[in-house]
């Protein structure tokens, strides 16, 4: 059996430029991962089988066709792999929260497979499937820290800030990502400005916070709720929301804001990898 970790995806900033032709948009955003997530476990099996466990499980139970079985169908389809594959998702991750964690899932079913089956990870074949299954998908294939543009898959990779504490909390509500998109202003963001990680984080946006607070109000009751925890530095949204972040200039005081969260707000002290 194959385990690979479905870390979860942050953007540190997000700037929207245009929108395109095909109903995306032209983005530019810096992508940073973290030391949590999903697992996703591949084993090969006579009896195919997908099953789900963990918190957010119950999120997914009425989801017929999960992103970690449309990923295994393209990958066996794209390598001409006829064995059949027992796949369980442990999810921890909130469902349609910002953080990629069902990109996250699709992408570690792709690493899993190609590693059970002997494909290099940097074919480019798994990087085309992984384009077709979501916008976000090619940043987790890789999970490195990354500038992303195009709608996410022209990637860079950049020094990241390994170990920098990192709260996320997501006040519980579910945001289309879609219908945050149809909301953005039309105004072009422009460009990330150039730098080291967090210097470029602390000089620009998510040009989609707007959008999503006037569909969730909730968010920014968490951004403020974030911006008062002593030790937090830059404080954000994430994707399309719901999920905030806020970086901690020490481990204990993240860990201390976390167990100060509301306690029906989903929360986690972790750190930036
Ligand atoms: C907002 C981000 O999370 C930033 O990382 C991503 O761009 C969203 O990535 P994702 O959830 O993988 O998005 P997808 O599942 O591909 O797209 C969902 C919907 O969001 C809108 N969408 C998404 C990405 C993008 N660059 N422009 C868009 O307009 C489109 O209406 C699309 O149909
Ligand atoms: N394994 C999965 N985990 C989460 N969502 C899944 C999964 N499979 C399918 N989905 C569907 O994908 C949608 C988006 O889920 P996801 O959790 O990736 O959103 P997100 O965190 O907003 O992502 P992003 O930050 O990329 O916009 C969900 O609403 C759900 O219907």
């Amino acid at each position: 059996m194959i385990a690979e970790t479905a870390r979860a995806k942050l953007n540190l900033a997000l700037h929207v430029r245009a929108r395109r032709a095909d109903g995306y948009h032209d983005l530019e955003t810096l992508f940073a991962f973290v030391d949590h997530g999903d697992t996703v476990n591949v084993a090969i099996s006579e009896t195919p089988e997908f099953s789900v466990s963990g918190p957010f499980a119950g999120a997914l139970a009425d989801e017929g066709d999960n992103l970690v079985t449309r990923a295994e169908r393209a990958f066996c389809e794209t390598f001409g792999i006829s064995a059949g594959h027992r796949l369980h998702l442990e999810k921890h991750l909130p469902v349609a929260s910002g953080i990629g964690g069902g990109s996250a899932d699709a992408a570690a079913t792709l690493r899993a497979l190609a590693r059970l089956h002997e494909f290099d990870l940097k074919d480019p074949r798994l990087f085309a499937i992984a384009d077709s299954l979501g916008a976000d998908v090619p940043a987790c294939l890789f999970s490195v820290t990354a500038i992303g543009k195009g709608r996410g898959e022209r990637l860079q990779p950049i020094a990241g800030a390994p170990g920098t504490p990192v709260l996320l909390v997501n006040p519980g509500v579910a945001v289309s990502t879609a219908a945050i998109f149809a909301r953005w202003s039309g105004d072009d963001g422009g460009a990330l400005p150039s730098g080291p990680l967090l210097d470029v984080a602390a000089t620009s946006r998510n040009d989609l916070y707007p959008p999503a607070r006037d569909i969730a109000p909730e968010i920014g009751g968490v951004i403020d709720w974030l911006e008062s925890q002593p030790g937090a530095g830059l404080v954000r949204m994430s994707g399309s929301g719901a999920t905030c972040f806020a970086l901690f200039e020490s481990a204990a005081a993240c860990a201390a804001a976390c167990k100060a969260a509301p306690p029906h707000w989903w929360g986690v002290a972790t750190a930036l990898v």
